[in-house]
């Protein structure tokens, strides 16, 4: 980054505040509002660093000190067990984000339903809609290993706006290619925040010292090609033939058609892995599969594929359902799984023509049929 001044002299680095700075200058009819809101959902994430750091001595403890909020683990809405930070987390982001005035509702992968903000006593709505996934990967936190937080920003409706009414799931069911803005916090050795208001993808990293995000990742790209994929390989018997197919090729390396060895990485937390395939690139799939004929894929839609899709999109990569750009879906509801392949860019094109091309024909594939090395 060329942290220069004309005079020659270094010039400090550049804060999250001074960047949406910035970046509203493209927009001098704005009102500031999107850039308080992504700023409380900075501090939220530095909030929820500051506990996951803490390990068993925090809220994940069992004689915690601070248990609050985080007291009791529970089952969400997904039937999955809630860990003492996954409830502590998602408090953290609807207490801040609620006296934003920013939003007029919130989604989170911990609540069943949305989270209305009332009308202010003065003054209008928040223009906006948050959904989050509070803590993405939390089975890595029994073994201390990377988790995360993603978050998407919409429009909220113009009904909602000029409304009493409280807001509803049907507000939140907008395409990704509708988002304003998304990002995540990774809380790995040193958390950053990586983020786009729509015009590329910019990293930052938290200096512990400011308690600060700086700008260390102007303008992140993924390469569009990549030796490096990363799938739950224990569900290989449950995939479809295009994605065995796939995976099959990367196995085979440089003795099978794509003729170069390939490596592998599963680190079970989705925002981290992307973090790695925006770094250095490489390729994501949790595709759908015929586990649960009830589930159309393990991730959620609303709150996982869509803002790392517009992550990954504005960073040069592509994100799709294997069938389609996973940005141009219109969600169903709230909580609706899909199946996501996203990342180098040549990648994610291979495997969508793979599920264009008729079964048949990837049978007849002399490596498919011989090998499976998965089946
Ligand atoms: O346990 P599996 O099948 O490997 O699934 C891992 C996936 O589940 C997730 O952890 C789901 O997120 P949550 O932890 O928020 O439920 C993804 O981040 C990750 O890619
Ligand atoms: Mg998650
Ligand atoms: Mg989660």
């Amino acid at each position: 980054m060329p942290h220069t001044a004309p005079s020659g002299a270094p010039r400090p680095p550049t804060t999250l505040t001074q960047y949406l700075i910035e970046e509203r200058r493209r927009f001098p009819q704005a009102s500031g509002a999107l850039n308080a809101l992504i700023l409380d959902v900075a501090l939220a994430c530095k909030a929820i660093a500051r506990e996951v750091a803490l390990g068993r001595l925090g809220v994940s403890g069992a004689g915690a000190a601070t248990a609050g909020p985080a007291a009791a683990a529970a089952i969400n809405v997904q039937g999955e067990e809630q860990k003492p930070l996954d409830i502590f987390a998602n408090e953290v982001f609807l207490r801040r984000n609620e006296a934003s005035g920013g939003v007029s509702g919130m989604a989170s992968e911990e609540l069943e339903t949305p989270w209305p903000v009332p009308r202010p006593a003065a003054g209008p709505r928040g223009k906006y809609l948050l959904v989050f996934d509070p803590l993405d990967g939390s089975s890595n936190l029994d073994v201390d290993m990377t988790v995360g937080s993603i978050f998407s920003i919409l429009r909220a409706p113009q009904d909602l706006l000029d409304s009493d009414h409280e807001v509803t799931e049907a507000d939140f069911l907008q395409p990704g290619a509708a988002q304003i803005a998304a990002g995540y916090a990774l809380y790995g050795p040193a958390t950053m925040l990586v983020l786009s208001v729509g015009n590329g993808v910019a990293g930052f990293t938290l200096d512990p010292n400011l308690g600060e995000f700086m700008l260390t990742h102007p303008d992140i790209r993924v390469p569009a090609q990549t030796r490096e994929f990363a799938i739950n390989a224990s569900n290989s018997r449950f995939w479809e033939p295009p994605v065995k197919r796939y995976v099959d090729e990367c196995l085979a390396g440089t003795s099978g058609p794509r003729g170069k060895d390939f490596n592998m990485r599963w680190i079970a937390s989705m925002v981290a892995e992307a973090h790695r395939i925006l770094m250095r690139g490489g390729i994501f799939l949790y595709p759908r599969d015929t586990r649960d004929p009830n589930r159309a894929g393990r991730l959620r839609l609303l709150y996982e594929a869509a803002p790392v899709g517009f992550l990954i999109e504005q960073a040069g990569g592509r994100a799709s359902t294997g069938r389609q750009p996973v940005l141009g879906v219109r969600p169903s509801g709230l909580h609706q799984r899909i199946g996501l392949v996203f990342g180098s860019r040549e990648e994610v094109e291979r495997i969508e023509r793979y599920h264009r091309e008729p079964d048949r024909d990837i049978a007849l594939n002399p490596l498919f049929a011989e090998r499976g090395l998965f089946r």
